[in-house]
């Protein structure tokens, strides 16, 4: 595992008490505001001292309570990037890139300028000063500083909670590539729905200083019993399909483990992974295949699990081939179609469901 955290801190009124491991990759904490996530993350930096706790980052123990470890923040070899950027105002962005590198290891100075400054897209920038820059601009120099001081862990608290809708998009496949192309572990903050569904490889969602749930993103995104933490309405399922065709009439092939689906034109080449969300209310169960309807993409699956609500709704968790979905119907349509774990139905998927901006790049 990459990351290894066990905690457990009071404030007044306030309790946590969490531990999660995490492999490679983006894991998001999620939850709802006063929940702990700011708490874990200036833990694991090193800004906050817990009365008990052990945390590894690929093996290198940066604290453990019962050891009597606790590595002040600049020997943890964090980089840190807050929701403000915090560059230096009087510095260009060639010097607040340089900085972050000044803080690298001796011998470790490699994580290359050029690299990380064509990977994030600031070679433009590097003779302005911040206040010539937009808040997406800063953001992605405030990552390349991060990144510059070769961290162990890069640490980002809502990095995205500042930018508006345009300039997060800006900013979203430059966290993609980070993740994809850079061996860099990532613990991220967020309670964006749509950027836990494109980013995350693992969520661990926080419930009143507790960890609700864990584990890889399609698992945790399609648990009915998980659902509840991360916000009903935005329930909804992830999972990468690959790029197969672009059809005549406008529509693109991609496939899945269960089969194919068609959504409005992605550009991507044949073969590339695309990760798609697909939302639980947007999903209908028949127990025989539909005829004559309109949605186009229908898959075949079994029943994983289901969660009577308390209400009239019921989340249903389907397996289609390797991949998972999850359905919100009605408790009176679960009934009536006797759906049970084991039970072979079809997943109706509307064919909006798979929203453009929600395709991103693969798990
Ligand atoms: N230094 C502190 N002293 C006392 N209480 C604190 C302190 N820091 C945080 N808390 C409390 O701990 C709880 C968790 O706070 P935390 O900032 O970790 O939540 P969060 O999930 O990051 O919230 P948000 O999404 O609003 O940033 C809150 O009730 C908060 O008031």
């Amino acid at each position: 595992m990459t990351l290894e955290v066990s905690l457990g801190h009071r404030f007044a009124g306030f309790t946590l008490d969490v531990a999660f491991q995490a492999p490679a990759g983006v894991t998001v904490l999620f939850g709802r505001s006063g929940s702990g996530k700011s708490t874990v993350v200036n833990a694991v930096a090193g800004l906050l001292r817990p009365e008990r706790g052990r945390i590894a980052v690929s093996g290198s123990v940066v604290l453990d309570t019962d050891a009597g470890v606790m590595l002040p923040p600049h020997r943890r070899r964090m980089g840190y990037v807050f929701q403000d950027g915090r560059l230096f105002p009087h510095l260009t962005v060639r010097q607040n890139l340089l900085y972050g590198r000044w803080f690298a290891p001796q011998g470790a100075r490699g994580a290359e300028f050029d690299r990380v400054v064509a990977l994030l897209g600031i070679g433009p920038l590097l003779d302005r000063r911040p206040g010539a820059l937009s808040g997406g601009e800063k953001q992605r120099v405030a990552i390349g500083r991060a990144i510059l001081s070769d961290p162990r862990l890069l640490l980002m608290d809502e990095p995205l909670a500042a930018l508006d809708e345009a300039r997060k998009a800006e900013i979203l496949p430059y966290l993609e590539r980070l993740r994809d192309e850079v061996n860099l572990p990532i613990l991220y903050v967020s309670h964006s729905m749509a950027e836990v569904a494109r980013l995350a490889t693992t969520i661990v969602v926080l419930e009143a200083g507790r960890v609700a749930a864990c584990g890889p993103a399609a698992e945790v995104l399609s648990d009915p019993g998980a659902a509840p933490a991360l916000g009903l309405r935005e329930a909804g399922a992830v999972l990468t399909a690959r790029m197969a065709t672009q059809e005549d009439d406008g529509l693109s092939r991609v496939d899945t483990s269960a089969g194919p689906l068609w959504l409005p034109r992605i550009e991507a080449p044949p073969g590339a992974p695309i990760r798609l969300r697909i939302m639980a209310q947007d999903v209908m169960i028949a127990t025989r295949r539909p005829e004559g309807i309109s949605a186009l993409n229908i898959l075949p699956a079994t029943v994983a699990d289901l969660r009577m609500g308390e209400g009239p709704g019921a989340l249903v968790r389907l397996r289609a081939g390797e991949d998972l979905l999850i359905a919100r119907i009605t408790r009176r349509s679960a009934t009536a179609l006797a759906l049970r774990p084991g039970a072979p139905v079809f997943a109706v998927l509307k064919a909006v469901s798979v929203a453009r901006e929600n395709v991103g790049g693969g798990l």
